[in-house]
Formats: structure tokens, sequence, C-alpha cells
């Protein structure tokens, strides 16, 4: 019988299984930020068990309030920058160099296909885009990943999403991934493992497929899987240069972790996506979706482009695009937070950062910040945001404040015109 990607990540990574079912992993990388992993570091602390497993496997980075709002925020990033420095932790990002972990990470190369990858945060899904296996988990599974470099999971089924037909102009892979949640709504991956197959993800970039597999959490879903292909090999060549002999055999070598053909699914969908509308979420629920064509002209206060799911170079291409030459409308605040500071910097060699500064939208530097109503943004009670990060949640980004997710594209349109707009006028 063929496996799954996630069941051959299990296979080739499993060093226990204490119960039947639970299943212990070897870990390849275990990344951590500043909100999560202080409190782990101080649990390790007061055990007598401040180690790391390995200093090269542990990837951290100040990211969520950075730099620094207040007393609070500052210890966090003491805490952490402190523990790096105590165990030599090379791959550290801290003011100048930090962004978005998972913008960040994968930038860096850090992921590969086959990899098992932990950290304290919910959107760790984001890195199966590489055929990886990686999740979010709790403190206690952190430190235990940070001390021993293994993690406990009960192996998720897996339920394969057949995208297919092409996104059509103005459709990107955030309305793609909205409305498949919409689909199966925010319980509908629970434990699952959600494998983007068809030709929709084909065609898409390693940006796409990052935001794609960025939102399976907001479904539920353990881990968003794409198979690893030509787009993964030329995405990481200048990681991997020297390990493989030409991009084919790198190819070959990562072809070996995809599903095969005879693998077992929880659950199939085909999806046709060929009429897919800019899809946009109107409720507190991430599954709340609709195309946006029933819900513009509804009035926003705020633009908000960045973050995890969309504060990517293509994210920012496809906004300048929209925004070039134009100004934002007067009742709204744009503010663009690139993910990282490579992508702003070749935001700003491409123009993009004079486009949306021209907008009149504020460029801040890399951060989670207003995505989780923490700084760089927040709403104030009753305001409307327009945002391309991946949580609608009741005061997200701000107490009383209200959220609506959607693409670049969709942003950009709406920052023009002041209320939700469609953004296939513009293109
Ligand atoms: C702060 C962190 C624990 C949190 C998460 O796990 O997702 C954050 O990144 C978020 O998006 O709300
Ligand atoms: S950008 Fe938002 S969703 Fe992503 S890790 Fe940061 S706070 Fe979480």
């Amino acid at each position: 019988m063929g496996k799954t990607t996630a069941e051959k990540i299990f296979a080739s990574h499993l060093v226990d299984e204490p119960f039947a079912g639970t299943k212990v992993l070897k870990l390849d990388v275990v990344m951590c930020h500043e909100i999560t992993t202080p409190i782990a570091i101080a649990d390790l602390m007061a055990r007598g068990k401040d180690r790391v497993f390995s200093a090269s496997n542990i990837k951290a980075v100040v990211d969520h309030v950075t730099p620094s709002k207040d007393t609070k925020t500052a210890t966090q990033a003491k805490i952490l920058r402190d523990w790096a420095r105590r165990h030599n932790i090379k791959d550290f990002f801290d003011i100048g160099a930090n962004g978005v972990c998972h913008a960040l990470f994968p930038e860096k190369g850090f992921i590969r296909p086959g990899y098992t990858v932990i950290m304290g945060d919910s959107h760790t899904c984001t890195h199966g885009a590489f055929g990886a296996f990686a999740a979010g988990v709790g403190t206690t599974d952190l430190e235990v990943g940070i001390l021993k470099g293994v993690c406990a999971f009960r192996e998720p089924k897996t339920i394969r999403f057949n995208l297919n037909g092409t996104l059509p102009k103005g459709v990107y892979a955030k309305d793609a991934i909205l409305h498949v949640i919409g689909l199966i709504g925010v319980n509908g991956a629970t434990d699952r493992v959600m494998e983007f197959r068809g030709p929709v993800v084909d065609a898409m970039t390693m940006e796409s497929r990052m935001t794609l597999c960025n939102m399976a959490i907001e479904a539920g879903g353990t881990s968003g899987i794409c198979m690893p292909d030509m787009v993964t090999v030329d995405f990481l060549w200048p990681f991997i240069k020297d390990e493989y002999a030409s991009k084919e055999a790198a190819l070959a070598a990562f072809k070996e972790w995809c599903s095969d053909d005879d693998a077992v699914y929880d659950q199939v969908l085909n999806i046709d996506l060929s009429n897919l509308e800019p899809t946009i979420t109107f409720g507190y629920k991430p599954d709340q979706v609709k195309p946006v064509s029933e819900i513009a002209g509804e009035a926003v206060d705020q633009v908000y482009i960045g973050s995890c799911t969309n504060g990517r170079l293509e994210d920012l291409r496809i906004a300048a695009q929209i925004l070039k030459g134009k100004k934002i409308a007067p009742n709204v605040r744009g503010i663009l937070s690139p993910a990282t500071p490579h992508i702003y910097q070749e935001a700003m060699k491409e123009g993009l950062i004079d486009i949306f500064m021209d907008a009149g939208f504020c460029v801040t530097n890399p951060t989670c910040g207003a995505c989780l109503g923490m700084s760089n943004g927040v709403l104030a009670d009753g305001e409307v945001c327009a945002s391309t990060t991946n949580r609608n949640f009741m005061g997200r980004m701000g107490k009383g404040g209200m959220v609506h997710l959607m693409s670049p594209a969709t942003s950009a349109a709406t920052a023009i015109e002041g209320k939700i707009a469609d953004p296939r006028k513009y293109l």
C-alpha cells in the first residue's frame, strides 16, 4: 500500500511509539519566537534543564512585537536573546535582521522536503509548502523539542484537496484557501493534514503555496502539505547547490517524499477553481466567506498588507500593481508591513515602496505587530480593517475591531476606494 507524504515523514522520523498511535518523531527544525519560547525557557530553567538538543537545528527570531513597544515585550525579547546567546544559536534574528518567522525561515532556506518542523506558533503549518510536516505545538511540546529534539504526535490522516482548473484573473492563493475553508468549515480538517494538489497548486510559486498552507490551521489542519517539484527545487537551489550534482538530482531526491499514487486518504475533495471570484470573510470566523462582489461597498477604516500569510514580495508586487499612480481614499489608513528585511529591500529596489508611499501608505518595519493587534496598527473599538492576514476573530486586531480577510489585490482595491472593492476592475 502506498504512503502519503505525511506517512513517509512519520515512518522515516519515528523514534518511539510509547502508546499505540502516539508517535515520537525526531525533529529537523525547532523554531522559536519571543511570545511562546520565553515561557518554555523559564520552565526549563526552573527544572535545571537549561539546555538545547542542537544549536544549529534551532532557529529563533524576535518578530511578533519588534522593536519592543513596552517593558513586557522588551523582556520577552531579552529572554529569547539571552537564551540564544547562551546556547550559541547562530540562526537568531533580532532587530535589523528580523522578520515574520514563517516568511523569514523559508527565505533563509531552513525548510526542506521531508523535514519535521515544530514551533510554538499555530501557523507553523506554512512550512508544509516545501513538502515538510510542520506543526504548531504548545509549551510542553516545545520544551521537549528544545531539550531532546523530538516531539510526540498522534499520526494525522490526510485529506487530499485537488485544486482543479486555473485561477482566473484577480484571484490568488488567498482566495483559494479562503474558499476551501469556507467549504469545509473551521473544524473541517481538525487533526488532519491538508494535502494541496492539482493544476492550481502545480502552477503556484512557493510564495503562493505558503499562503495556501499558512491557513490550514484555520480549518483545524495540523499541517498543510504541497508536493515538492521543480518550483521547490528552484526556490531552494541557492541553499542546496552543493548537496546535489544538478537540479534534476535534487528533484529526484525530493520526489521521494511525494505521496504515492496508491496512497490512502481520509477524504479526497475535487474543487474546481476556474470560476472562483475574489473571496473575503464577512464574520468573525475564517470560514465565513463570500465573493467580494456580495460585500463590495462596505466602508473600512484601515487596510493592512503584511503578515506570514501575505506579506511576501509577490504580494507586494500584486498590491503595488493596483496602487501604482493612485491615492488611497481619505477615510482609510493604509499600512504595509513587508514580512522580512529582504522583502523590504527588494521592494525598495523594485520601486514598490515608493508606489505604496506615494499612494499614502505607512510602511512599517517587518513585524507581526498589527496582525495580532499588538502594535503598528491596532484598531479602535468599532473600526473595520481590510487585511491580508489569516485571522478575523473578534477583536483580533484591536478590542472591538472587525477584520475582513482578503488577498493583497482586494486590499489594494479597497484602499483606493475606502470601501471593500473588487480588484478585477483595476487589473
Ligand atoms: C503569538 C502566537 C502564539 C500566535 C499563534 O500561535 O498563532 C500568533 O502568531 C497568532 O497568529 O495569533
Ligand atoms: S503574522 Fe500574524 S498570524 Fe503570522 S505568526 Fe505573526 S501574528 Fe501569527
